[in-house]
């Protein structure tokens, strides 16, 4: 299937993002989405079956959206006229970020799914995180579901340029779906959805969780809690290693952040040190070896380029205004041109 062909079946099915807060139609357009990925990935073209379902289903979900007078926060992408123009492209932004520091970082204790608060240092660090991003379009945000890195991504939008509102989407159950719903499309607009899902969290530490890691590490020695912290498929005791937590956090990426990207959609992920590192991994295609020296630090955003079913790591925004990023590519440098248009 040429990629034009792809793109477009995934657009339309992608653009009606609103019907996601209904469950059965948000199932029925992402075993569309994956089924015509698979076809667009086996290269054989959208086959018979994947057109004439997207087709059929289109007519669906289009129907709907007359039919309804609802508007939901999850909303295709930002309407203003700089983010058309960014997203006729199909190349779409990535960041990920790791939350800022917490206060069990401060005091240098294993944290895994334990959910802790970020510290003073932490919340000025997802501020000054945001400042850096502040110039890089964002249309749907993904957080784990502890409060850390939602704190962060929520911090971070504060500094955005284009004044959006992060609005955090409860799907939890019924109720809180349509007790969270808005009714104004010019508000919807306004706004960025955050989703906030548990596969992206920190990995489980085990019994670490809770303990000091200096202390740990002159009980049990070292190496061996190197070994648990960064090696690849040894966990830590009762704990999840990092293999295993790749896959909870990468099946995550790739069966539903994927598809935003390919839709042209621009992506923050705000999660943790090693449900990061997991999807890095996948992204850089890093070696089980190559994974064990993969730092990262609190608070520092860093971002890829989207294009063409690849990834292409452009570093950190490390300020502001770096003109270096911009550059990378035509279409982040017109994005931030509208910016500077708009604010003058
Ligand atoms: O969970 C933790 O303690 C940290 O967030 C990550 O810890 P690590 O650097 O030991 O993996």
């Amino acid at each position: 299937m040429a990629a034009e062909v792809y793109y477009q079946a995934i657009g339309t099915l992608q653009s009606h993002s609103y019907l996601d807060n209904f469950n059965h139609h948000q199932k029925h357009k992402s075993n569309l989405v994956r089924l015509v990925t698979r076809d667009f990935i086996s290269g054989n073209g959208l086959s018979r079956r994947s057109s004439s379902s997207v087709q059929r289903n289109c007519a669906v979900i289009q129907s709907l959206a007359f039919q309804t007078s609802v508007v939901d926060p999850v909303l295709s992408p930002s309407r203003s006229n700089a983010g058309d123009n960014y997203k006729k492209s199909n190349e779409a932004a990535l960041i990920l970020i790791r939350h800022g520091e917490s206060l069990w970082n401060e005091k240098n204790l294993f944290t895994g799914c334990v959910d802790v608060p970020l510290s003073k240092k932490g919340i000025d660090e997802a501020i000054e995180a945001g400042k850096r991003i502040s110039s890089i379009p964002v249309d749907v945000i993904f957080t784990s579901a502890l409060i850390r890195a939602q704190m962060t991504a929520m911090l971070a939008m504060t500094q955005h340029r284009h004044g959006k509102v992060p609005i955090i989407l409860h799907n939890e159950s019924e109720r809180a779906r349509s007790w969270s719903q808005v009714f104004s499309e010019d508000t919807t607009k306004q706004s960025i959805p955050v989703i906030a899902a548990w596969q992206l969290n920190e990995r489980m530490y085990g019994e670490l969780q809770g303990l000091n890691k200096q202390e740990t590490a002159d009980r049990y020695g070292k190496e061996q809690v190197h070994e648990w912290r960064r090696s690849y498929d040894i966990p830590p005791p009762n704990g999840e290693s990092l293999e295993m937590c790749a896959q909870r956090a990468v099946a995550y990426f790739r069966d539903e952040i994927e598809p935003q990207l390919l839709a042209g959609k621009n992506v923050m992920i705000s999660a943790h040190g090693n449900s990061l590192r997991s999807i890095i991994m996948y992204l850089d295609k890093l070696t089980s070896q190559e994974v064990i020296s993969l730092e990262l630090s609190t608070g520092i955003p860093m971002l890829y380029i989207f294009k063409e079913g690849r990834f292409i790591r452009r570093g950190s925004p490390i300020g502001p205004s770096e003109a270096g990023v911009y550059a990378y590519t035509r279409r982040l440098a017109l994005y931030k041109q509208k910016l500077d248009d708009m604010f003058q």
